[in-house]
């Protein structure tokens, strides 16, 4: 069996002070795709950014294609996306420099561009839906817009593992559409894909697995179940349905959080 992509063994996070993540035991193998999803609060964006070595563990240990991150030195193969921000605007680069940027890691330095570059960073960004907007000034753009900005930049490094949380919030169904068949693009060349999500619409058909985040626990880790993949109209609504739906459709996953008595 190949190594796994992403591995966290009794890994538990704290943040001011107060628990955030216990007890994840995660093995993402190379060429899955694994929706992590769960209601807000639940520990879906620190699980991630605990992934990618932006938040410390307190104790357990996270590995990257079987190295432990201490040591991990391949970030070239890793792409993050990171939840929607303001972190872009303000940048003073054209959406078409800064998805060139995702390609850096794999340029010899002073080297000009070469074609596969530029067909990659163009590739990108028109698999985002930017394609008329590559000379704009990333700060001219709309919020949802600077998102798919930093999507492109992660596609354009062809990553073999890419992280992505919560790509498409906001982001309409056509523009989703796009995106996904970006991404199957990426996993048919065997990446790996770990993708925080409120709801799933047009990706759903890429996921493999599903993990469901409830106070800072993995709550279930399994096939995806309609009652979590199926697209949703408002997210309040759709936590109320993975609220319930572990204990109702799979009963298996309560078992984990009951045997703690439900603590916090
Ligand atoms: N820097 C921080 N300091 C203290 N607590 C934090 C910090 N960051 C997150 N938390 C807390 O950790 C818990 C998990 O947060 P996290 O953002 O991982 O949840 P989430 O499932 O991604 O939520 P959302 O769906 O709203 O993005 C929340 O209770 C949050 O308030």
């Amino acid at each position: 069996m190949s190594t796994p992509a992403v591995t966290v063994t009794d890994g538990a996070v704290e943040l001011g002070g107060r628990p955030v993540l216990r007890g994840i035991d995660i093995s993402v193998g190379t060429g899955e795709v694994l929706a992590v999803l769960g209601a807000n609060g639940s520990g879906k964006s620190t699980l991630v950014r605990t992934m990618m070595g932006l938040v410390p563990t307190c104790r357990g240990e996270v590995r990257l294609f079987g190295t432990p991150l201490a040591d991990f030195e391949d970030w070239q193969r890793v792409g993050f996306v990171p939840q929607r921000t303001s972190a872009a605007s303000g940048v003073p680069a054209s959406v078409r420099e800064v998805v060139a940027s995702g390609r850096l890691s794999r340029r010899r330095p002073f080297v000009p561009q070469r074609r596969a570059d530029r067909e990659a960073v163009e590739g990108a960004i028109g698999a985002v839906g930017l394609a008329g907007k590559a000379r704009d000034g990333v700060s001219t753009l709309s919020g949802g817009q600077q998102q798919r900005v930093l999507i492109a930049r992660a596609l354009a490094g062809v990553p073999d593992l890419l992280v992505l949380d919560e790509p498409t919030a906001g982001v309409d169904v056509q523009s989703q559409q796009t995106f996904a068949d970006a991404l199957r693009t990426l996993v048919v060349r065997g990446a790996t894909i770990v993708l925080v999500a409120h709801e799933l619409g047009p990706l759903g058909d890429l996921v493999d697995r599903a993990l469901v985040m409830r106070d800072g626990r993995v709550a279930y880790d399994g096939p995806p179940i309609a009652a979590f993949t199926d697209a949703d109209t408002t997210h309040d609504h759709h936590h109320a349905d993975l609220d319930r739906a572990p204990g109702d459709h799979a009963p298996t996953v309560a078992s984990p959080l009951d045997r703690q008595g439900g603590r916090r």
